[in-house]
Protein backbone atom coordinates (compact mmCIF):
# COMPACT_ATOMS: atom_id res chain seq x y z
CA UNK A 1 0.00 0.00 0.00
CA UNK A 2 1.09 3.54 -1.13
CA UNK A 3 1.35 5.86 1.69
CA UNK A 4 -0.08 9.35 0.41
CA UNK A 5 3.05 11.87 0.91
CA UNK A 6 2.70 14.61 3.36
CA UNK A 7 1.04 17.89 2.09
CA UNK A 8 3.47 20.72 1.67
CA UNK A 9 2.03 22.88 4.09
CA UNK A 10 -0.52 21.88 7.01
CA UNK A 11 -2.45 24.67 8.69
CA UNK A 12 -4.64 22.86 12.01
CA UNK A 13 -6.95 25.22 13.94
CA UNK A 14 -4.92 28.05 13.18
CA UNK A 15 -6.20 31.47 14.81
CA UNK A 16 -4.93 34.71 13.73
CA UNK A 17 -5.38 37.73 16.37
CA UNK A 18 -3.66 40.94 16.64
CA UNK A 19 -3.22 41.54 20.84
CA UNK A 20 -7.29 41.03 21.59
CA UNK A 21 -8.33 41.32 18.44
CA UNK A 22 -9.54 37.91 16.47
CA UNK A 23 -8.87 38.16 12.41
CA UNK A 24 -9.49 34.44 11.78
CA UNK A 25 -10.18 31.21 13.47
CA UNK A 26 -10.69 27.61 13.14
CA UNK A 27 -8.38 27.91 9.97
CA UNK A 28 -8.44 24.08 9.33
CA UNK A 29 -6.44 23.36 5.31
CA UNK A 30 -3.53 21.77 3.50
CA UNK A 31 -1.32 23.30 0.18
CA UNK A 32 -0.31 20.40 -1.90
CA UNK A 33 2.54 19.86 -3.97
CA UNK A 34 2.54 21.45 -7.18
CA UNK A 35 -0.49 23.60 -7.16
CA UNK A 36 -1.29 27.38 -7.26
CA UNK A 37 -2.68 28.04 -3.88
CA UNK A 38 -4.69 31.52 -3.66
CA UNK A 39 -5.63 33.62 -0.92
CA UNK A 40 -8.59 35.50 -1.18
CA UNK A 41 -11.39 37.58 0.76
CA UNK A 42 -12.57 41.59 0.79
CA UNK A 43 -9.94 43.82 2.31
CA UNK A 44 -8.81 43.60 6.14
CA UNK A 45 -10.53 39.95 6.03
CA UNK A 46 -6.78 38.65 7.26
CA UNK A 47 -5.06 37.73 4.24
CA UNK A 48 -1.22 39.33 4.71
CA UNK A 49 -1.56 38.07 8.74
CA UNK A 50 -2.01 34.74 7.82
CA UNK A 51 1.16 34.80 4.79
CA UNK A 52 2.85 36.37 7.62
CA UNK A 53 1.99 33.04 10.21
CA UNK A 54 2.66 30.39 7.37
CA UNK A 55 6.12 32.40 7.01
CA UNK A 56 7.52 31.94 10.28
CA UNK A 57 6.84 36.07 11.20
CA UNK A 58 4.03 35.96 13.30
CA UNK A 59 3.89 32.97 15.83
CA UNK A 60 -0.18 32.11 15.99
CA UNK A 61 -2.32 32.46 19.03
CA UNK A 62 -3.52 28.96 18.54
CA UNK A 63 -3.01 26.41 16.06
CA UNK A 64 -0.57 24.57 14.11
CA UNK A 65 1.54 25.57 10.61
CA UNK A 66 3.66 22.38 9.49
CA UNK A 67 5.89 23.50 6.54
CA UNK A 68 6.19 19.62 5.34
CA UNK A 69 5.44 17.76 8.40
CA UNK A 70 7.60 20.20 10.56
CA UNK A 71 6.04 22.86 12.80
CA UNK A 72 7.34 26.24 12.42
CA UNK A 73 7.02 27.76 15.50
CA UNK A 74 8.16 24.93 17.83
CA UNK A 75 12.01 25.16 18.36
CA UNK A 76 14.51 27.73 18.42
CA UNK A 77 15.50 31.12 16.26
CA UNK A 78 17.85 28.83 14.42
CA UNK A 79 15.28 26.41 13.36
CA UNK A 80 13.21 28.34 12.01
CA UNK A 81 16.01 30.23 9.82
CA UNK A 82 16.39 26.54 8.23
CA UNK A 83 13.07 25.90 7.65
CA UNK A 84 12.45 29.77 6.00
CA UNK A 85 15.52 28.49 3.65
CA UNK A 86 12.84 25.66 2.06
CA UNK A 87 10.80 28.04 0.48
CA UNK A 88 10.80 31.71 -0.97
CA UNK A 89 9.10 34.87 -0.83
CA UNK A 90 8.27 37.57 -2.55
CA UNK A 91 6.87 40.33 -0.58
CA UNK A 92 4.18 42.88 -2.31
CA UNK A 93 7.00 46.24 -2.61
CA UNK A 94 9.20 43.00 -4.46
CA UNK A 95 12.26 45.32 -2.99
CA UNK A 96 15.16 44.85 -4.72
CA UNK A 97 18.55 46.59 -3.28
CA UNK A 98 19.26 49.22 -4.98
CA UNK A 99 22.85 49.89 -3.55
CA UNK A 100 23.43 46.58 -5.96
CA UNK A 101 22.53 45.30 -9.39
CA UNK A 102 19.97 43.40 -10.79
CA UNK A 103 22.53 40.09 -10.89
CA UNK A 104 24.18 40.99 -7.23
CA UNK A 105 20.59 40.84 -6.10
CA UNK A 106 20.28 37.76 -7.06
CA UNK A 107 23.21 36.42 -6.14
CA UNK A 108 22.88 37.50 -2.41
CA UNK A 109 21.18 34.92 -0.88
CA UNK A 110 23.38 32.33 -2.59
CA UNK A 111 26.19 34.17 -1.13
CA UNK A 112 24.69 33.72 2.21
CA UNK A 113 23.39 30.28 1.91
CA UNK A 114 25.12 28.23 -0.32
CA UNK A 115 29.04 27.20 -0.64
CA UNK A 116 28.48 28.01 -4.35
CA UNK A 117 31.38 29.33 -6.04
CA UNK A 118 31.27 33.03 -7.58
CA UNK A 119 31.09 31.79 -11.15
CA UNK A 120 28.41 29.12 -10.35
CA UNK A 121 26.48 31.99 -8.27
CA UNK A 122 26.36 34.41 -11.78
CA UNK A 123 25.27 31.19 -13.80
CA UNK A 124 22.55 30.31 -11.38
CA UNK A 125 22.08 34.08 -11.67
CA UNK A 126 21.73 34.58 -14.74
CA UNK A 127 19.85 31.02 -15.70
CA UNK A 128 16.99 32.48 -13.21
CA UNK A 129 16.68 36.12 -14.79
CA UNK A 130 16.42 34.11 -18.08
CA UNK A 131 13.50 32.39 -16.62
CA UNK A 132 11.73 35.24 -15.84
CA UNK A 133 12.13 36.91 -19.32
CA UNK A 134 14.93 39.12 -18.09
CA UNK A 135 17.65 37.99 -19.59
CA UNK A 136 20.40 40.76 -20.13
CA UNK A 137 19.42 42.58 -17.00
CA UNK A 138 22.21 40.94 -14.97
CA UNK A 139 24.16 44.29 -14.95
CA UNK A 140 21.46 46.75 -14.40
CA UNK A 141 20.44 48.74 -11.12
CA UNK A 142 17.17 47.79 -10.22
CA UNK A 143 15.73 51.68 -10.78
CA UNK A 144 16.47 51.05 -14.42
CA UNK A 145 13.80 48.19 -14.27
CA UNK A 146 9.94 49.27 -15.19
CA UNK A 147 7.29 47.87 -12.16
CA UNK A 148 6.44 44.84 -13.93
CA UNK A 149 10.34 43.95 -14.65
CA UNK A 150 11.19 44.89 -11.03
CA UNK A 151 8.13 42.37 -9.69
CA UNK A 152 9.58 39.62 -12.05
CA UNK A 153 13.44 40.12 -10.97
CA UNK A 154 11.42 40.19 -7.02
CA UNK A 155 10.83 36.60 -7.93
CA UNK A 156 13.60 35.79 -9.16
CA UNK A 157 15.58 36.08 -6.27
CA UNK A 158 13.40 34.43 -4.43
CA UNK A 159 14.10 31.03 -6.68
CA UNK A 160 17.49 32.05 -5.63
CA UNK A 161 18.08 28.89 -3.68
CA UNK A 162 15.67 26.67 -5.66
CA UNK A 163 12.85 26.28 -3.49
CA UNK A 164 10.24 23.82 -3.74
CA UNK A 165 7.51 26.51 -2.48
CA UNK A 166 7.21 29.93 -3.20
CA UNK A 167 4.91 32.47 -1.66
CA UNK A 168 3.87 35.65 -3.69
CA UNK A 169 1.93 38.49 -1.59
CA UNK A 170 -0.18 40.56 -4.18
CA UNK A 171 2.34 40.13 -7.40
CA UNK A 172 0.36 41.64 -10.07
CA UNK A 173 -1.16 44.73 -7.71
CA UNK A 174 -0.09 48.15 -9.16
CA UNK A 175 0.86 46.46 -12.90
CA UNK A 176 -1.05 47.26 -16.14
CA UNK A 177 -3.01 44.33 -17.46
CA UNK A 178 -0.38 43.20 -19.67
CA UNK A 179 2.22 43.07 -17.25
CA UNK A 180 -0.19 41.42 -14.65
CA UNK A 181 -1.63 38.88 -17.42
CA UNK A 182 2.63 38.35 -18.00
CA UNK A 183 3.27 37.74 -14.36
CA UNK A 184 0.32 34.93 -13.77
CA UNK A 185 2.08 33.26 -16.97
CA UNK A 186 5.34 33.49 -15.28
CA UNK A 187 3.66 31.70 -11.93
CA UNK A 188 1.77 29.20 -14.61
CA UNK A 189 5.38 28.48 -15.66
CA UNK A 190 6.88 27.72 -12.36
CA UNK A 191 4.18 25.80 -11.05
CA UNK A 192 4.52 23.48 -14.79
CA UNK A 193 8.02 23.65 -15.66
CA UNK A 194 9.63 23.76 -12.16
CA UNK A 195 7.15 21.69 -10.24
CA UNK A 196 7.38 24.99 -7.57
CA UNK A 197 4.03 25.30 -5.58
CA UNK A 198 2.84 28.53 -5.02
CA UNK A 199 1.01 30.28 -2.26
CA UNK A 200 -0.70 33.59 -3.53
CA UNK A 201 -1.99 36.68 -2.03
CA UNK A 202 -4.20 38.57 -5.00
CA UNK A 203 -7.20 40.76 -4.64
CA UNK A 204 -7.15 40.52 -8.96
CA UNK A 205 -9.99 37.70 -9.62
CA UNK A 206 -8.84 38.20 -13.74
CA UNK A 207 -5.38 36.33 -12.12
CA UNK A 208 -7.27 34.16 -9.62
CA UNK A 209 -9.39 32.80 -12.75
CA UNK A 210 -6.23 32.54 -14.75
CA UNK A 211 -3.29 30.93 -11.92
CA UNK A 212 -5.36 29.34 -9.31
CA UNK A 213 -5.61 25.54 -8.88
CA UNK A 214 -7.62 26.21 -5.58
CA UNK A 215 -8.97 29.08 -3.69
CA UNK A 216 -8.88 29.67 0.14
CA UNK A 217 -11.40 32.50 1.19
CA UNK A 218 -11.07 34.19 4.21
CA UNK A 219 -14.68 35.69 5.60
CA UNK A 220 -14.34 39.09 6.88
CA UNK A 221 -17.55 38.86 8.99
CA UNK A 222 -17.30 35.24 9.70
CA UNK A 223 -13.81 35.48 10.78
CA UNK A 224 -12.85 31.53 9.42
CA UNK A 225 -12.41 30.40 6.04
CA UNK A 226 -15.51 29.66 4.91
CA UNK A 227 -14.81 27.83 1.13
CA UNK A 228 -11.77 26.17 -0.29
CA UNK A 229 -12.04 24.58 -3.83
CA UNK A 230 -11.07 25.59 -7.75
CA UNK A 231 -12.41 29.03 -8.65
CA UNK A 232 -14.84 27.96 -11.33
CA UNK A 233 -16.68 25.64 -9.09
CA UNK A 234 -16.69 28.21 -6.29
CA UNK A 235 -18.31 30.34 -9.01
CA UNK A 236 -20.85 27.80 -9.74
CA UNK A 237 -21.52 26.39 -6.49
CA UNK A 238 -19.91 28.39 -3.59
CA UNK A 239 -21.61 30.29 -0.39
CA UNK A 240 -23.37 33.62 -1.85
CA UNK A 241 -20.64 35.98 -0.47
CA UNK A 242 -17.63 33.53 -2.13
CA UNK A 243 -19.84 33.84 -5.42
CA UNK A 244 -20.14 37.50 -5.18
CA UNK A 245 -16.41 37.74 -4.60
CA UNK A 246 -15.82 36.10 -7.59
CA UNK A 247 -18.57 37.87 -9.95
CA UNK A 248 -17.45 41.42 -9.37
CA UNK A 249 -13.98 40.88 -11.28
CA UNK A 250 -15.33 38.23 -13.53
CA UNK A 251 -18.04 39.54 -15.37
CA UNK A 252 -15.99 42.88 -16.04
N1 LIG B 1 -0.10 45.06 13.32
C1 LIG B 1 -1.42 45.10 13.50
N2 LIG B 1 -1.95 45.42 14.71
C2 LIG B 1 -3.28 45.43 14.90
N3 LIG B 1 -4.19 45.13 13.94
C3 LIG B 1 -3.72 44.79 12.73
C4 LIG B 1 -2.33 44.76 12.44
N4 LIG B 1 -2.16 44.40 11.15
C5 LIG B 1 -3.42 44.22 10.65
N5 LIG B 1 -4.34 44.46 11.59
C6 LIG B 1 -5.79 44.31 11.43
O1 LIG B 1 -6.05 42.93 11.17
C7 LIG B 1 -7.05 42.79 10.16
C8 LIG B 1 -6.50 42.00 9.01
O2 LIG B 1 -5.49 42.75 8.37
P1 LIG B 1 -4.71 42.19 7.10
O3 LIG B 1 -3.77 43.24 6.66
O4 LIG B 1 -4.17 40.85 7.40
O5 LIG B 1 -5.91 42.06 6.04
P2 LIG B 1 -5.84 41.85 4.46
O6 LIG B 1 -6.94 40.91 4.11
O7 LIG B 1 -4.46 41.46 4.06
O8 LIG B 1 -6.17 43.31 3.95
P3 LIG B 1 -5.88 44.01 2.54
O9 LIG B 1 -6.64 43.22 1.53
O10 LIG B 1 -6.46 45.37 2.70
O11 LIG B 1 -4.40 44.00 2.33
C9 LIG B 1 -7.50 44.20 9.79
O12 LIG B 1 -8.65 44.50 10.55
C10 LIG B 1 -6.34 45.06 10.21
O13 LIG B 1 -6.79 46.36 10.59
Amino acid sequence: MRSTPTPLVQVQALALRHGEFTVQRDLDFDVRRGEVFVIAGASGCGKSTLLRHLIGLQPPAAGRVLLDGDDLYVGDDHRLAALRRRFGVMFQAGALWSSMTVGENLMLPMRLHTTLSPAAQRQQAQFKLALVGLDGCFDLEPAALSGGMRKRAAIARSLALDPALLFLDEPSAGLDPVNAARLDELVLKLRDHLGTTVVMVTHEIDSVFAVADRLLYLDEQEKTMTALDAPQTLLDHGPPRVREFLQRGHLR
